[in-house]
Order: structure tokens, then C-alpha cells, then sequence
């Protein structure tokens, strides 16, 4: 039987497979955990958390599964792309943000993280897990997520595969982490020095420092009167990808009640900062009045079980299968303040778009206008 749930990292995978029971409210499953009703939750979480979730209960489960095996040869399994769009158009997505821009400038908010879409359409079925594994090879860390959407839910069925870096809260008894990311630049991998150098800039840049604290300050602020214990490090460290520098900053706590289970927490959580914005309500007051719904990107993918213990992580560099399997629809954003560069915040979504391209074997699909470099400081 075939995963309907893959969390990987690091080589060994929680794998749950088929669906015993489901849920569309984050709520209800909690409550189902709590009452002993279930002995694990998997799925997603919704970007707007009026939508609906994608939570089941795996007919079975194991969170400690060997990793993948490896994807088929060269192009097995990978549909062609018989064409793509992007929604909005990249003039638009810089409009957007040089309008963010201002609203930054003129006060009305600090942070808002706006996404574009690029709609690819497959002449073939694409295979959800043979896509899942390509990710996973494309990925240091060996990072990747398959969920199995329902049918009958008022988002689209199918699948959400990608793979991603940032950790939105783990759990492991009373011990409790998360490994927010915000602050992004491109790795120059053919170039040590540059490489360095592009670390560097990224790890001084005021404008990404700015960006990742509003993450930092709202984690902060909601897990410090739930732990007993937190140490929150002043300043973030750089974290990379294959092909991205980012600014993480490793936070871990102490429960002062362990009733508080992951999927509690990751509900507190949601959505920070690194989807959002910061002040919360006026950020995601502007992302709904100008982006068309995300569904489940920016969301949160991951498990918890009947201890409370679980991994939430931030569902991003992936996209949507679709229940047909012929067209995958993938979400880019990046976080605007005040100091934003327009431009370099449409290069930074082509970026983030790169380990979906990869899965599908086009990595040079828009590669047609070169990324501006970061200004310093
Ligand atoms: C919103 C995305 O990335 C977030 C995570 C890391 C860095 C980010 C940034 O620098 O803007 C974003 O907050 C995305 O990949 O679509």
C-alpha cells in the first residue's frame, strides 16, 4: 500500500499509510487525540485557518520508517511540462511589492510575505511518491513531505509534496524546538569565496535581520508562557539549502504542561511571521485582499501522536499534485519590509521555486531575466 503520509528527514521517514478516520478541524482532531480516540494525527494545516485542515489517522504508522529509496533513473517517472504560468505576472508580483513597500514605510505594518503561484501543467500523470523522492535526493537534508488530501473537502483533493526547510515546532516529552527561517539570499555554489561572500552580506544585512526577528519576537511570544524553560539566541545563524542562504535561529523550550501537545503548538504558532507578517491581523488582512487563496501553502505538514509528541514544519517548496496528477501548482513568497528591493523580492520567489523545477527536471524553466544583486547593509 502506498504512503498516504511521508515526513522525511535526515534519512529515516514517518511513514503512515492508508486512512482510518479523518478531520477538517484542528480542534477535532486534538480533542480526538485527547479523548484517546486516536493514536496518531497526520496532515496539513491551512494557510487561513478558516479553510478547511487535512488531518487523518493512518490505518498504520511508523514514525521511525527507514529512509526512501532512492528515485528511479534520470527521467523515470518525472512527467513533461507542457506549458506553465505564473500568477501574478512577475511586473505585478513587483508591483505588489513596492505597494507592500510603502505600507511598511507609511507605518501601517511592519512585515507582510507575499507568494506568487506557478501553475505547471503535465502531459503525463505525475507519480506522488516518485515526485516525493526526487525532492528528497535534490535535498541536503533529505527533507520532504507527501500528504494525501481528501476528496470531499472544500479544497481540492490530490496530493502536497515538496520539501521543506523550516521547522515550525517539534516535541519530544516535555522538550519543545522550532528552527524559524527568514532572510534569504542565493547560494553560489560554483564560487566558494562568492558563496561566502553572499553568506556574509545576508548575515549583516539589516533588511534581513529586520525580517527575521518579527519571526523570532511572535514565536517568542507565544511559546515563552507556555515553557518553563526557553532560550531564545539574539541573533540568528545562517542555514542553507542547495541553492539558498537562510537567517534560522535554533529555539528550545521546556513545557511547564505537558498537556500541550505538538499539534496544539503548532496551532498556537501558525501562521508566523515567515508567511505572514507582523502585526499578524493587518498582514493577513492584505495578503487575502491580494493574493488568491493559498490552500495549503504556508500551512503547516506533520504529525502528532497520542504522547503530544510530534513535527510540524512550515509547508513551503512544494506544490499541489492535482487528484488527476497533471498539473502541479507551487507557491513562492518571501517577506517585505520597509527596506525591500521590489526586484530582488521577485528574484527570491524564482529562487524558491527552484526545488519544485528540480522535481520535475526544468530547472532553467525561468531562468529568462537574471536575479539583481542584494543591496548591502
Ligand atoms: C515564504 C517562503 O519562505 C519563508 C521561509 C524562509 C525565508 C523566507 C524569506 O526570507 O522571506 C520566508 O519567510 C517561501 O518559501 O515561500
Amino acid at each position: 500500500m502506498d504512503p498516504t503520509f511521508v515526513l522525511s528527514q535526515r534519512g529515516r521517514s514517518a511513514v503512515g499509510r492508508g486512512i482510518r478516520q479523518r478531520w477538517s478541524s484542528g480542534q477535532d482532531a486534538a480533542r480526538a487525540l485527547r479523548a484517546g480516540d486516536a493514536g496518531v494525527v497526520v496532515g496539513c494545516l491551512p494557510f487561513d485557518t478558516r479553510q478547511p485542515a487535512a488531518l487523518f489517522e493512518p490505518e498504520s504508522w511508523d514514525p521511525d520508517a527507514a529512509a526512501l529509496p532512492g528515485p528511479g533513473t534520470s527521467a523515470t517517472g518525472v512527467p513533461t511540462v507542457r506549458s506553465w504560468n505564473e500568477e501574478p505576472e512577475p511586473h505585478e508580483h513587483v508591483a505588489r511589492v513596492a505597494r507592500a513597500v510603502e505600507l511598511a514605510r507609511s507605518g501601517a505594518l511592519d512585515k507582510v510575505v507575499l507568494a506568487r503561484v506557478l501553475r505547471l501543467d503535465l502531459a503525463e500523470p505525475g507519480d506522488p511518491l516518485e515526485l516525493l523522492r526526487r525532492f528528497v535526493a535534490d535535498d541536503r537534508e533529505g527533507n520532504g513531505y507527501l500528504v494525501r488530501l481528501p476528496t470531499d473537502s472544500a479544497l481540492p483533493g490530490g496530493h502536497m509534496i515538496g520539501s521543506s526547510p523550516e521547522v515550525l515546532v517539534r516535541r519530544e516529552g516535555l522538550e519543545v524546538s522550532t528552527h524559524p527561517l527568514a532572510g534569504t539570499a542565493a547560494r553560489r555554489p560554483e564560487d566558494r569565496n562568492l558563496d561566502r561572500e553572499a553568506a556574509l552580506a545576508l548575515q549583516t544585512s539589516h533588511k534581513d535581520l529586520d525580517e527575521h526577528r518579527y519571526v523570532v519576537d511572535a514565536i517568542e511570544a507565544v511559546l515563552r508562557p507556555l515553557c518553563a524553560e526557553l532560550d531564545v539566541p539574539p541573533l540568528p545563524t545562517l542555514a542553507h539549502t542547495e541553492r539558498i542562504w537562510h537567517l534560522g535561529t535554533t529555539i528550545r523550550g521546556v513545557l511547564a504542561d505537558p498537556t500541550h501537545t505538538a499539534l496544539d503548538l503548532a496551532a498556537a504558532l501558525h501562521p508566523t511571521p515567515a508567511v505572514c507578517g507582523s502585526p499578524r491581523l493587518a498582514a493577513l488582512r492584505h495578503i487575502l485582499d491580494t493574493e488568491s487563496p493559498r490552500g495549503y501553502y504556508a500551512g503547516a505538514v506533520g504529525w502528532c501522536d497520542a504522547s503530544g509528541d510530534g513535527h510540524w514544519r512550515v509547508l513551503l517548496r512544494g506544490g499541489h499534485l492535482a487528484e488527476d496528477g497533471l498539473s502541479l501548482t507551487a507557491h513562492a513568497g518571501g517577506g517585505i519590509v520597509a527596506e525591500s528591493d521590489p526586484k530582488a523580492e521577485l528574484a527570491e520567489t524564482r529562487l524558491k521555486f527552484t526545488p519544485v523545477l528540480t522535481a520535475l527536471g526544468v530547472q532553467d524553466l525561468l531562468e529568462t531575466v537574471p536575479a539583481p544583486p542584494r543591496p548591502r547593509g
